[in-house]
Order: structure tokens, then C-alpha cells, then sequence
């Protein structure tokens, strides 16, 4: 089996403060997880607020460097991706989409412009016609055309479709892996369960791997082929998304579950947490014993 990506025992420790008030923050603790190129999935990563999740993923995209640990991306080190042309191959086949549509484009400026830059920049498209087809092309995959939205600014656009410009942004380059960090926070409910779709659509028309970064478990549980949960900056379970989310074994996974709408919600729009002190209760009792194999595959600390 062909790894994609390979997080081997990976931590990130951020140092705060002056000399004489030093503190630090354990954002990733020990974390590890191999996606493979064969089997395109939905990996999601779940937790609470703080608990490691955007840190990880920066960290998979290059914006952060562990402070241990090794992250592989196609069997190199993304620690070895320096140069301008090897990071911009590096960016070729990993992608982000984030949180907020509205905050990834500039209101000043027409959002057809980021997508010119992408395939000339990162494409290597050269002439007007290339960038078109290519931009054109990657619209299509997310039920858009260049037609339609050339020449318009983002507040002309919906919340979805812009999360949509801003998925085929990312498609352009036909990467391998897309790392969606809450893709559908910012989105309306009415429209979320669209972008869920597309996701799982990319993964299944386009053989794309897809991270996928929420707090909610509703979507998660829709979607996801594995799931991982992080506690404190640890991973405390995880495996097959719907054996987890149907029988948590870990006590923060059961906590996080009991603290949310019924998983039959799941498609119907209303996707918030019903009661979030559950789960953050469960903040007090991050463990950090061993990960543990079960016999359906998952990992659950002990
Ligand atoms: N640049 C930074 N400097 C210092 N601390 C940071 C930095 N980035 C993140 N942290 C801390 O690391 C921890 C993990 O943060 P992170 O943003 O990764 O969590 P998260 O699970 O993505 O949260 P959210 O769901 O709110 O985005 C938090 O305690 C956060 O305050």
C-alpha cells in the first residue's frame, strides 16, 4: 500500500511569554495517522475548541513546523520542502479550504482573480486561455461555471457558493489531498449539508482524499470513512467513523457524543451542539496512557 500521508509521532509545543513568564502550550501531543493513495477517504478530525485540530492540519500543510516528530507527505518529509519550487510542488498536491469564505477572499477584489492566480502561479498556465480552462474546469467539479461568476465580488455571492469557489480554488491543481478545516462553520445550515456533499463527491469522483476538520459530528458522521478525536492535543480515539461515533469507547468520545443532537439529525440542517458543558467536562479527564487496538480497528488511549 502506497502511504499519501504519514503523521509519525508528531508535536507541536508553542513557547509564550518573555523570559521571565515562560509558558507553553502542548497543542499536539504524540499525534499519528497514515492516509493511503489506493483508498481515498474522508478522515475527519474532531474535538473541541483548542484541542489541536488546525494545529495539526498547518502543520500537515507546511505553515507550522512540529517540534517533533515527522510528517511524509508521498513518502518525503515535508521538513525537506525549501525551495520555491519544491514548495510550490508541495502546494500543487495539497490544498486547503477554510473556515471562513467570506475572510478567504478580499471584499475589493473579484474572486475570479484568486482563481487566475492559482493556475498561473501554481498551475504554471501560462496563457489566458489555459488559466480559463483550467479554472473553468475545476468550477464545473464543484457545480459552477467561470460564466457565472466571472467579474463578481464576493458579497455579490452566497456563503455556499463562495465556499464553493473557494473548494475549486483549491481543485485547480487536481490535488491529492484537500484539508478542509471547518468548511462549513461559516456556512448556512440550509446549505451546509451541500458542501458536505461536494466533499464526499471529490472523494468519490476524483479519487481526492479529504481531511476533514469540524466540531460537529452530525456532518462528521455523514461523511467520514475514519474519524480521529482529540482531547488536550491528544488523539483518544480513533478508526471507523460510524463504529466510533455509534459506540464510543474512549470517555471524552462518549461525553462529546452524549453532548450533541442525535446523530439522526444528520442531514437535516440543524447540526449545533445541544449541550456543550458535557462535553467540556470531559476536558479534566484527558488521558495519556497508550493507544490501544481493538478488535474492529480502532485505537482508543487508555
Ligand atoms: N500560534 C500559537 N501560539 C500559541 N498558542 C497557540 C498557537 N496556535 C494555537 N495555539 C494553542 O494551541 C492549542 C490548540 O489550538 P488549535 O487552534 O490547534 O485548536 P483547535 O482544535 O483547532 O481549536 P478550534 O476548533 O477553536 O479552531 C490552543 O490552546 C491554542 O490556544
Amino acid at each position: 500500500m502506497t502511504r499519501l500521508l504519514e503523521v509519525r509521532n508528531v508535536s507541536k509545543r508553542f513557547n509564550m511569554g518573555g523570559l521571565l513568564s515562560r509558558k507553553s502550550v502542548n497543542a499536539v501531543v504524540d499525534a499519528g495517522f497514515a492516509l493511503n493513495s489506493e483508498t481515498p477517504e474522508i478522515f475527519t478530525i474532531i474535538g473541541e475548541s483548542g484541542s489541536g485540530k488546525t494545529t495539526l492540519a498547518r502543520m500537515i500543510l507546511g505553515l507550522e513546523r512540529p517540534s517533533a516528530g515527522d510528517i511524509l507527505f508521498d513518502g518525503q518529509s515535508t521538513d525537506t520542502v525549501r525551495s520555491r519550487a519544491e514548495r510550490l510542488a508541495f502546494m500543487r498536491k495539497v490544498q486547503p479550504v477554510f473556515q471562513n469564505p467570506f475572510e478567504t477572499f478580499n471584499p475589493l477584489k473579484k474572486v475570479d482573480r484568486y482563481l487566475y492566480t492559482s493556475a498561473r502561479m501554481l498551475l504554471g498556465a501560462k496563457t489566458e486561455a489555459e488559466q480559463e480552462k483550467a479554472i473553468d474546469g475545476a468550477l464545473q467539479k464543484v457545480g459552477l461555471s467561470l460564466k457565472e461568476i466571472k467579474g463578481r465580488f464576493a458579497h455579490e455571492l452566497s456563503g455556499g457558493q463562495l465556499q464553493r469557489v473557494a473548494i475549486a480554488r483549491a481543485l485547480i491543481t487536481e490535488p491529492s489531498l484537500l484539508i478542509a478545516d471547518e468548511p462549513v462553520s461559516m456556512v448556512d445550515a440550509s446549505l451546509r449539508m451541500s458542501i458536505v456533499n461536494l466533499l464526499r463527491d471529490l472523494r468519490d469522483r476524483l479519487g481526492v482524499c479529504v481531511i476533514y476538520i469540524t466540531h460537529d459530528l452530525a456532518t462528521a458522521y455523514y461523511i467520514s470513512d475514519r474519524l480521529m478525536i482529540m482531547q488536550k492535543g491528544y488523539i483518544v480515539e480513533m478508526g471507523p467513523a460510524r463504529a466510533i461515533l455509534d459506540n464510543p469507547e474512549h470517555p471524552y468520545s462518549k461525553l462529546l457524543k452524549a453532548s450533541v443532537l442525535p446523530i439522526d439529525d444528520a442531514g437535516h440542517g440543524n447540526l449545533e451542539p445541544a449541550d456543550r458543558s458535557v462535553a467540556n467536562a470531559a476536558w479534566s479527564s484527558a488521558g495519556s496512557g497508550a493507544m490501544q487496538e481493538r478488535a474492529d480497528g480502532r485505537l482508543v488511549r487508555g
